[in-house]
């Protein structure tokens, strides 16, 4: 649906240049959830405002539907523009329009009748839930009820393609997950290609099925969440991730007996997606092994459906032959990730 070829965007100001993103390269499909995640400054909400053209790049090709959308005369970009909505993180609405005004507002510029404007504007607002709203104000609804008002707009003309800039910044948690849930019914009854901005982790998880990682302008990685959740290889995504689940191995863990002496036993990180998670890999080792699994933390969690999780398992047994088995068991006949905790820095991975 979106492709972005070598997209570079430089800022001149008097004296110097500011490098906002560099050769970058994205492709989103028609349908998908994309979430683009980065820290502050990394080029998100230049890039966002790139793919619509609020920002004219400096160089690179911005292709929507097959067209490259940086070549268009000014006449074509406003028709192509229709094609995609927007909505900010602070609602940006008229605030001396109602909310029923504020959506027909789009459709007003477009030249639609009164009659096409005013079934319109009742439709979207059912979609959003607001259809008892119509006549009140911006400043009598809630945060969470304006970025309703917002999406409802967004979606006036009938865009294939809703782009949202920190749309949840403003919003506490559970308005969030409110208006995350309604972009997925969005996305599941209209069809329409949503690319998301945003720097928060949970976003991401909630509700993006492909992700980029934006850092100083660059794409650190990309690819399917549950990939980039489980097995993120860029430390800026790492840091993400960690804010999140909290993975990181405890102090007090990595001073156990175990991890300086091996034949005393083993530290262990296992971490577990999909189908492994419903192993029963403690009791396996316990009854196959004789190994004593002492877990000392545990964290499951899901990506779109699929469980995923991790554990910290102190492995002891007489024989440590038999813990060396027992982690190529895990690994071979349970499919699940082991890390072998060596020392206070560094974990070996087993897999
Ligand atoms: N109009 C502008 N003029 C000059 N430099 C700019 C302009 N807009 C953004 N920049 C610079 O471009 C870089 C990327 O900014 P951008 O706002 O796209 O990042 P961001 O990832 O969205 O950050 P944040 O999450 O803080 O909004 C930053 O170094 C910023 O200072």
């Amino acid at each position: 649906m979106i492709k972005i070829n070598n997209l570079t965007k430089i800022y001149h100001s008097k004296d110097k240049e500011v490098v906002a993103f560099d050769n970058i390269n994205l492709e989103i499909g028609k349908g998908e959830i994309f979430g683009v995640i980065g820290p502050s400054g990394a080029g998100k909400s230049t890039l966002i405002r790139c793919l619509n053209l609020l920002e004219k790049p400096t160089s690179g090709e911005v292709i929507v539907d097959g067209q490259d959308i940086t070549k268009l005369s000014t006449l074509k970009l406003r028709e192509a523009r229709k094609e995609m909505g927007m909505i900010f993180q602070r609602f940006n609405l008229l605030k001396s329009r109602t909310v029923a005004d504020n959506v027909a507002f789009p459709l007003e510029i477009t030249g639609k009748n009164k009659g096409e404007i005013s079934t319109k504007v009742k439709e979207l607002l059912e979609l959003v839930g607001l259809a008892d709203k119509a006549d009140n104000y911006p400043s009598q609804l809630s945060g969470g009820q304006q970025q309703r008002v917002g999406i409802a707009r967004a979606l006036a003309n009938d865009p294939k393609v809703l782009l949202c800039d920190e749309a949840t910044s403003a919003l506490d948690p559970e308005t969030t997950h409110s208006i995350l849930e309604l972009l997925e019914e969005i996305n599941e009854k209209l069809g329409i290609t949503i690319v998301i901005i945003t720097h928060e982790m949970e976003v991401i998880k909630e509700i993006c099925t492909k992700v980029a990682v934006l850092d100083k302008g660059k794409v650190a990685e990309q690819g399917d969440v549950i990939d980039i959740f489980t097995k993120p290889q860029a430390e800026v995504t790492k840091r993400f991730i960690q804010r999140i689940i909290n993975a990181n191995i405890p102090e007090e863990l990595l001073s156990r007996v175990t991890v300086a002496n091996p034949d005393k036993g083993r530290l262990v990180k296992v971490s577990f997606i999909g189908e492994s998670a419903g192993k029963p890999m403690v009791s396996e080792l316990v009854h196959n092994f004789a190994i004593d699994a002492n877990i000392l933390y545990g964290n499951i969690d899901k990506i779109q459906g699929t469980p995923f999780g991790t554990l910290i398992i102190e492995l002891t047994c007489e024989d440590s032959s038999l813990i060396e088995k027992g982690i190529k068991y895990l690994i071979e006949e349970l499919g699940v990730r082991v890390e072998v905790i060596e020392d206070e820095r560094s974990v070996v991975s087993a897999d």
